[in-house]
């Protein structure tokens, strides 16, 4: 089985009193293969910018267990991992010039100046890092991820605010990156139109747990709406969603062996059908591949 970039077990990580705190993640366990491009998504809230906390090393679990690169503990290997967070800290006071010779600084024998170059190519160099607008900021923080040549990039919102030219060419650069030297990408993002052309695996997150986890194309297909007469009968299938116009069910359904389709008008749904059915449903059960609840206990579920 192909190694493993990110393991969790029982992830929990509670913010705020004991007791009375908040549980940001909570009995949270999957599996992500390493040399995918995962997308992480989920609602506000869900705890998606949490787990990527963890992950790279700046927080710590208060339960369950969490290994990175085969590390149980993520921090030690933060070299080998690059972190863009939401709010991409990066030093105010420094221009661009210099904070692209800090990320050469401090990743020796690892920094790959051609990359790192290429992508804040676009920037002026001179420019403090406080002047720049937040998209020109969001390629100056991934031409340092990209240019520490990590295994492993975490990236939180990573496209928000760029423009749809530099959001088309960074994408490409990320998979390029990926289909060259294996890097496993973990992408949060809001836009599911974008992630769903790009990413390979995905992970919903969803109060807190993995409510779908896996290979994104066996995840949709094992999926399917059904389109029929009302008061015609589901099963064998596990209903995630349906609804009823008139004489018309539309419904989305989990396959639990083949489908009538005598009886059903079938469709694959669209990744962001997929979730938002999930979203209206919190009691569908939840869902893993093999290769993501692998070693999982309790939530997995084959597909
Ligand atoms: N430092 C913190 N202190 C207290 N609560 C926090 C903290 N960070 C996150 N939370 C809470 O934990 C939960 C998960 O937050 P998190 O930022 O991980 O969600 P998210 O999925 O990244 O959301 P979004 O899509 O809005 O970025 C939320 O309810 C949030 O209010």
């Amino acid at each position: 089985m192909t190694e493993a970039a990110i393991e969790a077990h029982g992830l929990g990580r509670t913010y705020g009193r004991r007791g009375g705190g908040h549980r940001a993640l909570h009995d949270c366990s999957f599996r992500l293969p390493a040399g995918r491009v995962c997308a992480l998504v989920g609602p506000n809230g869900a705890g998606k910018s949490t787990l990527l906390n963890l992950a790279a090393g700046l927080d710590r679990p208060g339960a369950g267990s969490l290994a990175v690169l085969g590390s149980t503990e993520p921090a030690d290997v933060r070299d080998r991992v690059a972190y863009v967070a939401q709010d991409k800290p990066l030093y105010p006071q420094l221009t661009v010039a210099d904070t692209l010779w800090a990320g050469a600084e401090l990743n020796p024998g690892r920094w790959d100046r051609a990359t790192a170059d290429r992508i804040a190519g676009p920037l002026p160099q001179g420019a403090r890092v406080r002047t720049l607008s937040g998209g020109q900021r969001t390629r100056l923080a991934l031409a340092l991820a990209l240019g520490k040549r990590p295994e492993l990039m975490l990236l939180d919102e990573p496209m928000a605010d760029l423009d749809p030219l530099a959001r088309h060419e960074l994408m490409g650069v990320l998979m390029a990156e990926t289909a060259e030297h294996g890097t496993t990408i973990v992408m949060s993002s809001h836009i599911l139109t974008e992630l769903e052309g790009a990413c390979d695996y995905l992970l919903f997150v969803d109060g807190g747990r993995v409510r779908l986890g896996g290979e994104a194309e066996d995840i949709t297909s094992a999926h399917a709406l059904l389109t029929g007469q009302a008061g015609r009968d589901l099963a064998p299938h596990t209903v995630v969603e349906s609804r009823t116009t008139g004489r018309q069910l539309t419904a989305l359904v989990r396959k639990e062996g083949p489908v009538d389709t005598a009886a059903w008008s079938v469709t694959q749904p669209s990744l962001e059908e997929l979730l938002l059915a999930h979203l209206r449903s919190p009691e569908a059960p939840p869902l893993l591949t093999p290769s993501a609840s692998a070693g999982v206990r309790a939530e997995g579920v084959s597909a």
